[in-house]
């Protein structure tokens, strides 16, 4: 019964399950020049100014290293531009301002919006104590699965909603002006974002980004913390996806051809390099250039401990979507009147399913390889 069922598999999800299981099965990509399928890409030199880079924590845009990938145009992949000092602050906003209300995460399905309101507060001091605690209860960061900003997305209709909107942070919005601009597209704005928050048993299953009105945006990919396996494929599951590495500070764009593409992240892994944390995220406080201020305070040292507390086997993902067109609204639907709370999700998988037991999960309208 159950060999049958795996012949009529996807190939997607046959590869998928390949990598669930193992750490790095050979073919994975790794961005880097003379690696297989991948090209050095020029960006869009002049368009962004070092100053505005800096604001945010990007180094002068001539230092980047993009790369397209063969087979995949309008996929872009942009090793680590950030400034030394910056992902920890990017990492800091992630776990202690995103999250706060009006922002929506996957806690408040189950939990008051008083309980969920300052989940930071709550579980600091018991993160502090990770380092030396082998075993404790999970504080309610490390239950946040995933918190949605400006438009919130819908994980039951797979929409948005013209009211269901708050405003988009400032700091996130002028990052993804500046990564878009580098990249060529001059009119990019930042109107909603999912932030995945992943630890090492976590999975993200097979799905595209199509909720969005407007397709000729990009999709904005950032990563911070623990390193994860991307596997992107193509227009249907029947197509085999291509496995690549995503370290911390790493971004991914989604654009053109490659923006509807189905993709998914079926395993994180330890960062390569030896540290609990990745380089990047191991000398947090540097000072501010004098130049330039940053649109973000620097990490104190006392949240930079709860971060890193965190980070030491988590990865945090932040996909930012322009929803509407310029100019664009939403469309008239009489279905859209009613007050759309969520259910729950099924792309956020937790742990290491045997594969007998992932093909007999109920499937239900929301789950991705349904789709
Ligand atoms: O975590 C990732 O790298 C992917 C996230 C993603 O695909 C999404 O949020 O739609
Ligand atoms: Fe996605």
């Amino acid at each position: 019964m159950a060999a049958a069922m795996l012949e009529g598999e996807e190939v997607f999800r046959k590869i998928f399950r390949l990598y669930r299981r193992s750490p790095e099965p050979a073919g994975t990509v790794h961005f880097q020049p003379g690696e297989k399928a991948v090209r050095c890409a020029q960006l869009a030199v002049g368009a962004l100014s070092d100053q505005d880079a800096g604001r945010v924590g990007l180094q002068p845009l001539e230092q980047w290293k993009a790369y397209h990938l063969e087979g995949y145009p309008g996929f872009l992949f942009i090793n680590n531009p950030f400034l030394p000092g910056w992902q920890p602050r990017w990492v800091r906003q992630c776990l202690k301002l995103y999250p706060c209300k009006p922002n929506v995460c996957n806690l408040d399905l189950h939990m008051s919006s008083e309980q969920t309101a300052n989940l930071w507060s709550i579980s600091e001091k018991q993160l502090r104590k990770k380092m030396t605690q082998k075993r404790r209860e999970k504080t309610l960061l490390e239950k946040l699965r995933w918190v949605t900003l400006g438009f919130h997305y819908n994980w039951d209709t797979k929409k948005y909603y013209k009211e269901k909107f708050t405003p988009f942070p400032a700091d996130l919005a002028e990052l993804s002006r500046c990564v878009a601009l580098a990249c060529g597209f001059s009119n990019f704005k930042a109107e909603a974002a999912i932030l995945n928050y992943y630890h090492m048993d976590s999975s993200l299953g097979i799905h595209k980004d199509e909720a969005e009105l407007d397709h000729h945006s990009p999709l904005l990919s950032f990563s911070f913390g623990q390193s994860s396996i991307f596997l992107l494929g193509g227009q249907s599951r029947e197509v085999a996806p291509t496995a690549m590495m995503m370290n911390s500070g790493d971004i991914m764009v989604m654009s053109g051809a490659s923006r509807l593409l189905y993709h998914a992240v079926p395993r994180i892994l330890r960062h390569p390099g030896g540290g609990i944390l990745p380089p990047g995220l191991s000398d947090p406080i540097c000072g501010e250039d004098p130049y330039i201020k940053g649109l973000t305070e620097p990490c104190s040292p006392q949240d930079w401990e709860v971060c890193a507390a965190y980070l030491q086997d988590s990865r945090i993902n932040m996909t930012v979507r322009q929803v509407l067109e310029e100019g664009g609204s939403f469309p008239k639907d009489k279905s859209d009147q009613n007050d759309h709370m969520t259910t729950g999700d099924s792309y956020h998988n937790e742990e290491i399913l045997e594969p007998e037991l992932q093909i007999k999960r109920p499937k239900t309208s929301q789950m991705p390889q349904d789709e």
